[in-house]
C-alpha cells in the first residue's frame, strides 16, 4: 500500500535562484515520514518519541532530484515501504507536482530505543501494519 501526503513549497524553502534547497526536501521527507506514522501506522511522533521512548533515526538516504519545484508548487509525496527487517524498514519516497516527478528518495530508518540509542523490534502493532503495506520494489532487469 501506498501512503499519499501533501505539502505546500514555501517562501523558505527556495533559494534565490527560486527553486527548493535541497535541505528543505529532508525537512519535507521527514513531514511525510512524520504524516505516515501518525495517519497510517497508528504511532503519532509524539507517542512514539515522547510517550513511547523510542525514535525511528534515518540510517541511509540515497536521494534522486529529478525536476526542480518553485515557490507555491503543491507537491504531493507518496511513501511506499518495501523491506521490514528486525529493527529497520525500507522506504521509497516520491514527490510528484503537476505531473512531474520531482525527487526519488530510498531510506532506510530503524527503530532505536531512547534510552540506550540501541536499535530496537519495531513495536508489534507499528511492525504488523508496515507488514500489511509492503509492496515489493520493481525488478530492475
Ligand atoms: C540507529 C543506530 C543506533 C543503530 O545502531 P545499532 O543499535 O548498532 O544497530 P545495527 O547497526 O544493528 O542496525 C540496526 C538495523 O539497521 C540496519 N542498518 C544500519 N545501518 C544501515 C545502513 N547504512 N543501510 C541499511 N541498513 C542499515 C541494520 O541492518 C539493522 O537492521 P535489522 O536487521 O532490520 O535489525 C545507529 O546506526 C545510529 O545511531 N546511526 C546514526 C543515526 C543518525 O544519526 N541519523 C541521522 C539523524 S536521525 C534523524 O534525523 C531523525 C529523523 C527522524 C526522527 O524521527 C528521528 C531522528
Amino acid at each position: 500500500m501506498i501512503f499519499e501526503t501533501s505539502t505546500q513549497v514555501r517562501f523558505a524553502h527556495v533559494d534565490p535562484a527560486g527553486i527548493v534547497f535541497y535541505p528543505r526536501y529532508f525537512e519535507m521527507v521527514n513531514g511525510a515520514v512524520e504524516d505516515w506514522f501518525a495517519q497510517s501506522l497508528g504511532a503519532s511522533f509524539k507517542t512514539m518519541h515522547i510517550d513511547g521512548g523510542y525514535g525511528t533515526p534515518t540510517v541511509k538516504l540515497e536521494v534522486t532530484f529529478l525536476s526542480p519545484s518553485r515557490l507555491g508548487d503543491e507537491l504531493t509525496i507518496r511513501i511506499t515501504p518495501r523491506v521490514l527487517g528486525r529493527t529497520s524498514c525500507h522506504i521509497n519516497v516520491v514527490f510528484t507536482g503537476e505531473g512531474r516527478d520531482r525527487l526519488n528518495a530510498d531510506i532506510v530508518l530503524v527503530c532505536m530505543d531512547l534510552n540506550d540509542h540501541k536499535a530496537r523490534p519495531w513495536p508489534d502493532f507499528i511492525r504488523e501494519k508496515i507488514a500489511a503495506q509492503l509492496v515489493e520494489a520493481p525488478s530492475q532487469a
